[in-house]
């Protein structure tokens, strides 16, 4: 399907046996874009990094409680679509985003748009865990604290615990959080960031590639604790591992060459692709 100027036209379904014709250079996405209770909609986004555009026109929505993995071959601009959804890419001198996004309906890019509590609002995991260089305590209640969620000991203490525990890193910490943050193995590190990200209370979580430092013990809990997570949280996480968005999301979006290909169902995704560059990316034929 096409989408329209305003991105609103219904997705429809090619039959199971036909794919798209191959065709790199349009808007076209195929699959399920949109979503009837949106958290986020993203509508004709387009980024720069000065003269280069590394996102053409894409249009999608991430439903509330659900995971969406972002997929697809290395430099498609999985990453640089990401961090539009929290203006992470503010931070990049000559990088420019056009298009409209908004939470809940409220835009987040404007002139009266504070980054400080939208990334509050839409919090931010990266690929390596960055445990701040302080105990274990004060990387968790640091957020809290700025945002003046607590201020009293007995405030913060509730949310260090309930955010080490959702984060599944209670029982393994709780006897030592005076002790440094980056002091702990990789995959404790990921979590404390996951329960940094949790205790300010986001409604939505980004995740970069969060598993690609860590084994397969530690990528495995990190994926239970996405599982958990989506009661409470909207999801959207970047992928370099196909198996891994099949374990954790609920429907996945294939990048190409900065143009989102397809999106759907995870399940439609990985055993009836309905383009097909999607098809060949999850054969391996590239990528
Ligand atoms: N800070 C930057 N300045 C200039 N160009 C950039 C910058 N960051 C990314 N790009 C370019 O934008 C394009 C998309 O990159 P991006 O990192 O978003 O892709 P990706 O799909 O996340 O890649 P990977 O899977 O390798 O992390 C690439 O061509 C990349 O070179």
């Amino acid at each position: 399907m096409t989408l329209d100027a305003a991105g609103q036209t219904a997705a429809s379904q090619p039959e199971s046996a036909e794919r798209e014709a191959v065709d790199t250079n349009t808007s076209k996405t195929v699959g399920k874009p949109f979503c009837d209770d949106a958290k986020m909609r993203m509508r004709n986004v387009n980024v720069f990094y000065g003269e280069t555009q590394a996102i053409h026109d894409i249009s999608l929505d991430i439903g509330c409680n659900e995971v969406v993995a972002m997929i697809g071959p290395s430099g498609c601009g999985k990453s640089t679509f990401l961090r539009c959804l929290n203006r992470m890419n503010d931070t990049i001198e000559d990088c420019r985003v056009e298009g409209e996004l908004t939470l809940d309906g409220e835009p987040i890019y404007g002139q009266k748009v504070d980054v400080v509590p939208l990334r509050a609002r839409v919090g931010m995991v990266f690929q390596k865990p960055n445990p701040f260089p302080k105990s274990i305590y004060e990387n968790v209640a640091y957020g809290p604290k700025i945002h003046g969620i607590a201020r009293r000991r007995a405030e913060l203490d509730e949310i260090v615990e309930n955010s080490l525990r959702r984060a599944g890193l209670w029982n393994e910490v709780k006897d030592r959080l005076d002790q440094p943050g980056t002091g702990l193995s990789g995959g404790q590190q990921q979590r404390l960031c996951i329960a940094r990200a949790i205790a300010v209370s986001p409604e939505v979580i980004l995740m970069d590639e969060p598993c690609s430092a860590l084994d397969p013990i530690a990528t495995a809990r990190i994926e239970e604790l996405i599982n958990e997570l989506r009661e409470n949280y909207t999801i959207a996480i970047v992928t370099h591992s196909m198996q891994q968005a099949a374990r954790v999301s609920q429907r996945t979006a294939y990048f190409h060459l900065g143009r989102l290909v397809e999106v759907n169902d995870t399940e439609t995704v990985f055993t009836n692709p309905q383009h097909e560059l999607t098809e060949a990316y999850i054969t391996g034929r590239f990528g």
